[in-house]
């Protein structure tokens, strides 16, 4: 019989460092070995055991945390926003300086993903497959009242997944004759699309991708009612990450969604 993989969580008091560490503690092939806090130092990991860290904590330190975590010798499961390209490419390349010459069994994988529920996870997939097919598209994401972040990390990927698809089939710019609005009416503008972000007491974390044609519209619609929604994803992550040495981005990578 193997042990268990044994994992620390970072942000561990969070709405969703709370609900990973319950999930690591209900998983029979995973051991919770850390959790740490705002306050602690990656440096409190030394001597934990642990192999795999999972990251839930702000987008002004998720970063500095991955490098951190990096250097202490642990694979990375990242949920946190705020991912810019230029913070991925440093990511992978310290993964390619520190894997470099390293044993497969040694070399060191992080799985970064904006969204672990499944069903957010296919509609941004089935919305990079539909964009081509429609002259317009918006993204609207609904959460709760303390989100620190606005757009979502999950709308920001699927309105960037849309512009690709848009490009890819040689789509202009879409239809929209606003010659004046009051300031921010039409949401934010992220690569051509246009992403709307809704904060109410009540929701938890939802999107609608809206494509429209002449005559008709497609909605692709994802809402996670609970955080108990994410775990499945994120334990899936857990266990992939120590066989995916280098960076792995979204978790449709491991699904083999493409
Ligand atoms: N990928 C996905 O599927 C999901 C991603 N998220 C994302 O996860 C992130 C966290 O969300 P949520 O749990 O709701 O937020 P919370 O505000 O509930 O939790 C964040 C936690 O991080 C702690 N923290 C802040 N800085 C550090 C640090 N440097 N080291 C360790 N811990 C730190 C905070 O501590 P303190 O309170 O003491 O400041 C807090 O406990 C957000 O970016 C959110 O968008 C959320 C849901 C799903
Ligand atoms: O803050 C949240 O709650 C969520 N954050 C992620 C995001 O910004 O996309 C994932 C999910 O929407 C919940």
């Amino acid at each position: 019989m193997t042990s268990p993989l044994a994992v620390a969580v970072i942000g561990a008091h969070g709405r969703m460092g709370q609900a990973v560490c319950d999930a690591v503690e209900g998983a029979d092939d995973l051991t919770l070995v850390a959790q740490l806090g705002a306050d602690d130092s990656i440096d409190a990991l030394a001597g934990s055991g642990a192999t795999v860290a999972v990251e839930f904590t702000v987008p002004s330190a998720t970063e500095e945390n991955v490098h951190a975590l990096i250097d202490a010798g642990l694979s990375v499961v990242v949920g946190t926003t705020g991912w810019a390209d230029e913070s991925l490419d440093r990511v992978r390349r310290h993964l390619e300086e520190r894997n470099a010459g390293s044993d497969d069994g040694d070399a060191l994988g992080v799985l970064i993903a904006p969204n672990f529920a499944l069903s957010a996870v296919l509609a941004m997939t089935f919305a990079k497959q539909a964009a081509r097919f429609f002259e317009s598209a918006e993204v609207v994401e609904l959460h709760h009242p303390n989100k620190v972040d606005a757009p979502s990390g999950t709308a920001l990927t699927t309105a960037r997944h849309i512009a690709e698809a848009r490009a890819a089939a040689g789509l202009g710019a879409m239809p929209d004759a606003t010659q004046t609005q009051v300031d921010g009416a039409r949401g934010a503008v992220v690569d051509g699309v246009h992403v709307h972000a809704v904060r109410l007491r009540g929701l938890v974390a939802h999107e609608e991708i809206l494509l429209g044609n002449p005559g008709e519209q497609l909605t692709i619609r994802t809402d996670s009612f609970d955080r108990s929604s994410f775990m499945p994803g994120v334990l899936l992550a857990v266990r992939e990450v120590v066989r995916r040495p280098g960076l792995t981005f979204g978790l449709d990578q491991v699904l083999d969604l493409g």
